[in-house]
Order: structure tokens, then C-alpha cells, then sequence
């Protein structure tokens, strides 16, 4: 099942252009949509969600057509916004109850439900003061707990690590990836940080000025890219000059030589190569570039 689709899908204003004709698709899962400030993430979920007309295209969500059946599609889906949207005097309980109760359900439900979801978000007896003196993390909590409190098949996350220090980053894309995966609610997650979401998400979509500049799951992005880096002792120039003989493709970053491995034939010839020299041998390490790296590749290459 296909959880959304886009042809075409463009949005101009007077001065830019913010989408061009984005055609793309995302499975069930957790998606990341991965792009510099300005590349369009938040408008495309928006166009998503039917809170504002394409230009031209077309999209899907769940099935659903943003342009006619918006409603239905705000019933099944959860949005976090990227900017900070929360009442400062109100308690995070009274709030998420009250986002339950817009979603239609009824008051006790609703209670229930809303104790339920701040506590898989990790607040606990803070919720019952105000937000006003909540921290960043805290108030990120909130969004993404009024995002998932009337149980959606799909949330959309704009930027949820915006603001976060490192180890409230990592609590929440800890969260995230239990969204995914305990609680089987797909996930669209946005980011600027190229690194931080290969470690939560099954498949990237990168877009570029509003273009899509590459779709593939995590397995494909890494694997493409599989390295090993060698170190010897000394020797690494001579090194370097075999394993080229012997067909491999290796760059040299000082005393470390990278060696794209093509095929398991690449270790043996490493191998090879540094039995036939007699070179002691410091460090064998399989490296991966990581998706911010291919990113860098792929826009210097466009
Ligand atoms: N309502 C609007 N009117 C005019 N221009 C807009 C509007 N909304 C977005 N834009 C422009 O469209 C482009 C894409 O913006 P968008 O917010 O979708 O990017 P983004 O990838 O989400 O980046 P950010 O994380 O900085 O919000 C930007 O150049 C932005 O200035």
C-alpha cells in the first residue's frame, strides 16, 4: 500500500517557485524528507494535508485526494507544524484533551486517551502545569503527543529535533522510531540534518529547490557508497599503486587509503596486496559513507 503519492505536484508564489513538479511516493514505514532550509518540505506536507492548493499536480494521501477529501485525510493523519503553535496557560493534559475532543472523541476517550499518549512521549506529572514554563523538549513532546492522541494511520513530523540539544535529539528520534515501529503509525519526518535521520528511517526522500533529488531506502543509500579504509605501518603510496594494478579504486587521506569495495574481491585484493609488499597491516575498517555525504555528492554533481 502506497502511503503517499505526488505527480507533477508544483506550488509557485509570486517569488519562488517551492515545489516543481515533485513526482514521488512513500511506503508504510518511516520516511524521512530530507532538505536544506528553503527546499520546500513544509510546503509539500501542506499541500498534503489540504491546507493549501497545488499549482498544478496531483497528490495522494492514504488513498485520499488533499483537494476533495481533506477532511478525511486530517481524521487518519497527525501533524506536528515545525514552528511553536502551543497556549502558553494551558496544561499539556488540558490541551491534548482538547485536540482529542476536535478529532471527535468523546470526553472520557479523550481523557484516556490523552494520559496515555503523554506518557508514551515521556511526560509524566509536568503535564498537569502550564506549558508557558516548559522547556523545548518538553513542548516538542506536546506537539507530537496532539499529533498522535486520536490515533492516526500516518503522522507528518515537520522538523521535530528543531531546538533540541543533543541528548533531547536522540530522546526524540528514539520516539520517533517507536512511533514506527510499536506503535505501526507511518511517519513522514522532516529534517535539515542529513545525518540524523539514517538512523530512524526506512526509506529518504531528498528534495532540492522544490525538485526531488533522490528516493531510495537507507539500505540502497549506504550500500552504494560501501568502502573500506586501510592503514599500514608505512608503505601506503606503494600500497595504493598495487591496489590500483590490481583494478580497485582507492583514495589516499594521508596515512589512510579508502577502497570503494565493488565486490567481495575488493578484500582479497586488499589482502593480496599488502601480503605481496610485506607491509604490516595497522587497520582494516568497513566504512559507509553516510547519507549526508552522498548528499554532498549528489547536489555538487547537479
Ligand atoms: N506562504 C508563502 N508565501 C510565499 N513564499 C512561501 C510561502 N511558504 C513558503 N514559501 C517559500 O517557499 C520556499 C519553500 O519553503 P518551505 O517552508 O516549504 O521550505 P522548507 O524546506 O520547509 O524549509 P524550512 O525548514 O526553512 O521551513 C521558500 O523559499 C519559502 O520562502
Amino acid at each position: 500500500m502506497t502511503i503517499l503519492a505526488t505527480e507533477g505536484l508544483t506550488k509557485r508564489f509570486p517569488r519562488v517557485t517551492a515545489l516543481d513538479r515533485l513526482t514521488v511516493s512513500a511506503e508504510p514505514g518511516v520516511t524521512g524528507l530530507v532538505g536544506a532550509n528553503g527546499a520546500g518540505k513544509s510546503t509539500l506536507i501542506k499541500l498534503l494535508l489540504g491546507l493549501t492548493p497545488p499549482t498544478e499536480g496531483r497528490a495522494t494521501v492514504l488513498g485520499l485526494d488533499p483537494a476533495a477529501q481533506a477532511l478525511d485525510i486530517r481524521r487518519a493523519v497527525g501533524y506536528m507544524p515545525e514552528h511553536e503553535c502551543l497556549p502558553p496557560d494551558v496544561s499539556a493534559t488540558e490541551f491534548v484533551v482538547h485536540m482529542a475532543r476536535m478529532s471527535g472523541l468523546p470526553r472520557a476517550a479523550a481523557r484516556e486517551r490523552a494520559a496515555d499518549t503523554l506518557r508514551h512521549v515521556g511526560l509524566y506529572e509536568e503535564r498537569y502545569r502550564p506549558i508557558g514554563g516548559y522547556s523545548t523538549g518538553m513542548r516538542q513532546r506536546v506537539k507530537l503527543a496532539q499529533a498522535l492522541v486520536h490515533d492516526p494511520k500516518l503522522v507528518f513530523l515537520d522538523e521535530p529535533t528543531n531546538g533540541l540539544d543533543p541528548q533531547g535529539r536522540d530522546e526524540m528520534l528514539a520516539l520517533i522510531r517507536r512511533v514506527g515501529t510499536e506503535f505501526g503509525i507511518s511517519v513522514i519526518v522532516t529534517s535539515h540534518l542529513l545525518g540524523e535521520l539514517e538512523r530512524v528511517c526506512d526509506h529518504v526522500i531528498v528534495i532540492d529547490g522544490g525538485r526531488l533529488l533522490r528516493s531510495s531506502s537507507i539500505g540502497e543509500f549506504t550500500q552504494r557508497t560501501q568502502s573500506v579504509t586501510v592503514e599500514v605501518e608505512e608503505g601506503q603510496d606503494a600500497l595504493a599503486g598495487r591496489l590500483a594494478e590490481l583494478g580497485q579504486q582507492v583514495t589516499a587521506h594521508g596515512r589512510l587509503l579508502t577502497v570503494a569495495v565493488s565486490s567481495p574481491a575488493t578484500y582479497d585484493a586488499v589482502r593480496d596486496a599488502v601480503c605481496d609488499l610485506d607491509l604490516r597491516l595497522v587497520r582494516l575498517e568497513q566504512g559507509r559513507h553516510r547519507i549526508e555525504d552522498v548528499f554532498r555528492e549528489e547536489v555538487s554533481s547537479v
